[in-house]
């Protein structure tokens, strides 16, 4: 770790996302406010198109906001993304995985491809050393060591959404911005997914920002909720909270629909 717990904070002032112009404009992220540091165990939920993803998105640069600022250490993040100083530093710190595990290059094996943000990032050279961070990295993810030497197509669905867990936990960020990254998988694969990303995150003591459509696995990860419907947060707050008394007609709603579609385990997560 780079920096003591206290030293680590994102702040996000009345961030607003549009996505095109005129009678074409759609607001996908409403004026937010958040912050997050080292400690954060925050799940985003919400249905399709309501925001989630975009929220993710623009605090690790994959978005501009349209309006509002987000800072990390007082400085924005737009300007720490300005120059590869500033982003190497800011990339250090906060790491985003998508569900998208197709993101890996089809002609690098799994060593390749997670040894660059360690190289990059990290400034490790020596392939030994690599060697030592990546075998460390896969033991906490439960991933076999040799599958390092395969291609993406050569593993199954599972592992390459570890692998690119690795290639963001293996840069130790204090914060891990995680965007559905177990929806595409087998509901078996899931729990030991989502198992193993807390694990991670407790023992290494990193924040954890985690976007998903799947009430138990936000609840299972997280301490607190947003909830988000057509761009907005229409609630927030613990999950115990805002699960046991939603204060939003929405995530009643939310909370409903899933209760009644779920199955008895799904239902005891939920409640
Ligand atoms: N690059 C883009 N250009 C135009 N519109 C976009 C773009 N990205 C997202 N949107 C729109 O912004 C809105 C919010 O999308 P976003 O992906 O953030 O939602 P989400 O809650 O993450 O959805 P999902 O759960 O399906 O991933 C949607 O209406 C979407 O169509």
């Amino acid at each position: 770790m780079t920096s003591d717990d206290g030293d680590f904070e994102l702040t996000l002032a009345a961030v607003r996302k549009d996505f095109g112009r005129g009678h074409r404009r759609i607001t996908a992220v409403q004026p937010v406010d958040l912050s997050l540091d080292a400690h954060s165990e925050l799940g985003v939920i919400g249905e399709s198109g309501s925001g989630k993803s975009t929220l993710a998105r623009m605090i690790v640069g994959l978005e501009h906001p349209t309006s509002g600022l987000i800072s990390y250490q007082g400085r924005s993040v737009a300007q720490w993304l300005s120059s590869r100083a500033g982003r190497i530093a800011y990339r250090q710190q906060v790491q985003y995985v998508a569900q998208d595990t197709t993101s890996f290059d089809p002609r690098q094996t799994f060593f390749e491809s997670v040894s660059v943000p360690l190289r990059i990032l990290r400034g490790v050279r020596g392939r030994q050393e690599i060697r030592e961070r990546l075998d460390a990295i896969a033991d906490d993810l439960s991933l076999d060591p040799t599958l390092f030497s395969r291609y993406p197509h050569q593993v199954s669905g599972g592992q390459r959404q570890r692998f690119a867990l690795a290639r963001s936990l293996v840069v130790e960020p204090r914060l891990l911005i995680c965007d559905e990254v177990v929806s595409a998988l087998d509901v078996s694969v899931q729990g030991a997914v989502l198992n193993l990303i807390k694990r991670h995150v407790a023992r290494h003591r990193m924040g954890l920002m985690f976007v998903a459509h799947g009430l138990p696995a936000v609840t299972f990860i997280s301490s607190e909720l947003l909830v988000m419907r057509n761009g907005e947060v229409v609630e927030r707050g613990a999950v115990d909270q805002v699960v046991n008394e939603p204060q939003h007609p929405y995530t009643r709603e939310l909370l409903d629909a899933y209760v009644d579609s779920s199955s008895p385990q799904r239902r005891e997560a939920a409640s």
